[in-house]
């Protein structure tokens, strides 16, 4: 399933992986690279434009979080940029609902529709199909020998010209299978009297859903197709079959997404179990190759994580507000290499106070203690430190199990961490570069400190 566009983006990653350092000349011809593939996908000019502008643009404007490499940071734009073009993914309720497929001739309605009830099926609904396409006289012997393989009930009335009244009477009799599955009519183009049609169909069968069914290698023009079918009777999802070997198939899912209508499946090949639910973020880390680019996407989520804790912290001890459990917050994240553990270093009160790079190794053990000593605080005690005065550090000290000495020693610590905070608070120049530090990701105190 697209496998030169998936082979061409995986050489592209490769190259970047590679590369000794990312530059701009590096990233225009990664950009170039990703835009041939895309086109050569059938993806639409336009698209394909936009996507490699925007790759472009982050490319030489953000910044990578702390911690991860340009070149890692490149590959997620580019990652995040496709899972774009593809639109949102669209949940499918395991619930009971009446399904209506619609769609031109031969774009595989009657297989989807057997496919679908497979689906639904194996998940444990009891299912109906309804054949209410009278214009194949074929369509209901097809979708009685697919629901006969299914061992689900197929209703239709063979030889019925009229597809109302076909509908009609499926719901009255399949009423009390939880999902009920229309087949309708084609045709060659979007015809009034098909329109009418499958308003009358819809208006009579009140569907939950409306599923239009198209086929990829019809390419770019299943955006136009959408659009017109959705104008005409609003579907709720769009379900592109023949994904498999398709060359066009990036055109037509990407022609889709455009449009706003959700892909909610494809078909990936004849068999009935061919139907993949459509997750944009899962479709394009295969087609980029899946194991390393989650792990890098992982790391990626965990640095963004660590800045917006790390912001935390920060906007904490800028506020003047400082109690017991932001200093035991700070001391965490001292051990933690990363964006936060380069500013703490940086900051005046390790630089005055008898803190060190050295005392920091020493501080897993000192947070152990830490820790058990907070443990035996009220909420109010950690919250405002200042109450804890001799008859308070006796009884913290029986509970955690330490000595007094060392409650207060943990309670001096955090005295002169509080002064040396608002000393710097009174320093407005450093606040100002502290701020703009923070949110720029780079971390360069030299000459404030
Ligand atoms: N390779 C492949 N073939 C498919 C897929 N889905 C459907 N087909 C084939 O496409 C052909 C047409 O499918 P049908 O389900 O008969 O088409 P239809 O849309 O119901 O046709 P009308 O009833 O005429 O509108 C059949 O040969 C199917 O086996 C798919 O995902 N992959």
């Amino acid at each position: 399933m697209l496998d030169s566009l998936g082979e061409s983006l995986r050489n592209t990653i490769r190259k970047i992986s590679k590369a000794g350092y990312v530059d701009e000349s590096l990233i225009k011809e990664v950009v170039r690279d990703i835009q041939r593939a895309l086109l050569r996908a059938d993806v639409e000019v336009h698209l394909a434009l936009k996507l490699s502008k925007n790759v472009e643009r982050r490319a030489l404007e953000e910044k990578p979080p702390s911690g991860m490499s340009h070149r890692d940071f490149l590959i997620k734009i580019i990652y995040e940029e496709l899972v774009a073009i593809l639109g949102k993914e669209k949940e499918v309720a395991l619930k009971p609902q009446k399904l209506m497929l619609v769609g031109l001739y031969g774009q595989g309605k009657t297989t989807t529709a057997g496919k679908l009830a497979r689906y639904f099926h194996k998940k444990g609904l009891s299912v109906a199909l309804i054949a209410c396409d009278v214009h194949r006289p074929a369509a209901y012997e097809q979708l009685k020998q697919i629901g006969e393989q299914l061992n689900v009930p197929v209703f239709g009335i063979p030889g019925e010209k009229d597809a109302r009244k076909i509908a009609r009477e499926a719901v009255k009799k399949m009423k009390d299978y939880q999902v009920q599955i229309f087949d309708t009519s084609g045709r060659h183009a979007l015809e009034d009297d098909l329109i009418e049609e499958i308003k009358d169909l819809k208006e009579i069968i009140q569907p939950d859903e409306i599923f239009l069914v198209l086929d990829a290698t019809i390419g770019q023009q299943a955006g136009k197709q959408a659009k017109a079918f959705h104008d005409a009777v609003g579907v709720t999802g769009v379900i592109i079959t023949k994904m498999d070997g398709s060359a066009k198939g990036g055109g037509a899912l990407s022609a889709v997404a455009a449009t706003g209508a959700p892909v909610v499946f494809i078909g990936t090949g004849e068999h009935l179990e061919d139907l993949e639910h459509f997750n944009p973020t899962r479709f394009i880390s295969r087609l980029l190759g899946m194991g390393d680019l989650e792990t890098l996407l992982e790391t990626a989520k965990e640095l963004e994580l660590k800045e917006e804790e790390a912001e935390k912290v920060m906007e904490r001890m800028m506020s003047g507000k400082f109690n017991l459990k932001d200093m035991y917050e700070i001391w965490e994240q001292m051990a933690k290499p990363g964006l936060l553990q380069k500013i703490l270093y940086s900051l005046p009160f390790f630089k005055m106070g008898d803190i060190d790079k050295g005392m920091v190794e020493e501080s897993e053990e000192k947070l152990r203690k830490y820790r058990i000593i907070m443990d035996s605080m009220t909420y109010e005690e950690l919250e405002n430190p200042e109450i804890i005065k001799s008859s308070r550090i006796k009884r913290i000290a029986r509970g955690s199990g330490r000595s007094e000495q060392e409650v207060r020693s943990l309670l001096k610590e955090y005295n002169r961490m509080k002064k040396t905070m608002k000393q710097m608070r009174g320093n407005r120049k450093l606040m100002r570069a502290l701020r703009k530090q923070l949110k720029s990701g780079d971390f360069d105190m030299s000459g404030f400190t």
